[in-house]
């Protein structure tokens, strides 16, 4: 089997394909210095045509963004026919399919949920991206049922900064906000708040606020801005939808507001925590145990972590770190 991905050979452990998206196969596979377990997104340049330069849009935001709600990437190659993206493993798949199975999600649950997706995105803002593909397919449930973002290939990093407007359209039509399908310029901002309220909604629903076979008829329904409120919304959750679900974006809720809002709160003394957990500075377990097993000084091993290459180094860096944020030993094999 390694012999068809000659390149993971030695340094990952291959296991079974467990999912596949468009122009991508995801392999399960194990990180064979620390046994860690990682899923491989498998590209092939030829398939991908003009799709290549979402792939190169997606590691480069990857590389720039780590939090805990952020599906993390660990390594990169690229080699004449591939892209091989090294990311976290999220034994529990997709939020869509968990919202199937429960038909829908009771209050609490959905905030639990709603602000792990807060977290992320105003985590982003804050660092100048825009997702523009916000949905439940595109969040990932972990072992401990904590959500992980993915699927950076249409993200916006807007020259000069989020208060600068876009004009590509783009994303999924069901989560479009109406200024992003009508072709204006809009701000990622705004327009990944809207995706949110969509989000919200389906959370609590199983079901789109906005619906239609046709795109035609999708679009006048996106653009009205009229959904059905069933009755089990109550009170406070159909208020902060109204103000996510906006259509006029300068009267929609912006992201601070909505970390605020006292639905997001509801039964949590502590406000939505958006900053990273991950530390800038290096943790010294890992680098000694790197220098050990590397036969190196700490001060050269510390020096080669920080350059970030996102090469085998790297990985096997976040995934000791992984490993002491699970409580298990900061040891190689
Ligand atoms: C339909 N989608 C647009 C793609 C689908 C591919 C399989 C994937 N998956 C699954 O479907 N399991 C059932 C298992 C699973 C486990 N861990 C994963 C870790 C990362 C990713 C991942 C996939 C893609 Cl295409 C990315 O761009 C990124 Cl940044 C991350 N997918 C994972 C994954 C879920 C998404």
């Amino acid at each position: 089997m390694s012999s068809t991905y000659p390149e993971l050979k030695g340094f990952y452990h291959l296991r079974e394909t467990i999912g596949s998206g468009g122009f991508a196969k995801v392999k399960l596979a194990y990180h064979a210095l620390t046994g860690e377990k990682v899923a491989i997104k498998i590209m092939d340049k030829k398939a991908l045509g003009e799709d290549l330069p979402r792939v190169k849009t997606e590691i480069a935001a990857m590389q720039e963004l780590c939090h805990q709600h952020i599906c993390k990437l660990y390594q990169v190659i690229e080699t004449d026919d591939r892209f091989y993206m090294i990311l976290e493993y999220c034994p529990e798949g997709e939020l869509f399919d968990y919202i199937v199975s429960k038909d829908r999600l009771e209050e609490e649950e959905a905030r639990i949920f709603f602000r792990q997706i807060v977290a992320a995105v105003a985590y982003i803002h804050k660092n100048g991206y825009a997702h523009r593909d916000l949905k439940p397919e595109n969040l990932l449930l972990d072992e401990d049922q904590n959500l992980k973002l993915i699927d950076f290939g249409l993200c916006a990093k807007p020259k000069g900064g989020m208060d600068n407007h876009l004009t590509t359209c783009c994303g999924s039509p069901a989560y479009a906000a109406p200024e992003l399908i009508s072709g204006l310029e809009y701000l990622g901002s705004e327009a990944d708040i809207w995706s949110m309220g969509v989000l919200l909604y389906a959370l609590m629903c199983g079901y789109l606020p906005f619906d239609d076979e046709k795109l035609s008829q999708l679009y006048r329904k996106i653009k009205n801005g009229k959904y059905e409120v069933p009755e089990w919304l109550g009170q406070e959750t159909s208020e902060l939808l109204a103000h996510m679900l906006q259509t006029d974006p300068k009267r929609r809720i912006n992201i601070l507001e909505l970390i605020e809002h006292p639905w997001l709160n509801h039964g949590f003394n502590v406000p939505v925590e958006w900053s990273s957990k991950y530390k800038r500075t290096l943790d010294e377990d890992c680098i000694t145990e790197l220098a050990v097993h590397y036969g190196k000084g700490r001060t050269q091993m510390e020096s080669v972590v920080t350059k970030w290459k996102y090469d085998y180094l790297t990985a096997t860096y976040f995934l000791l770190l992984e490993k002491k944020m699970k409580g298990r030993p900061v040891r190689l094999l």
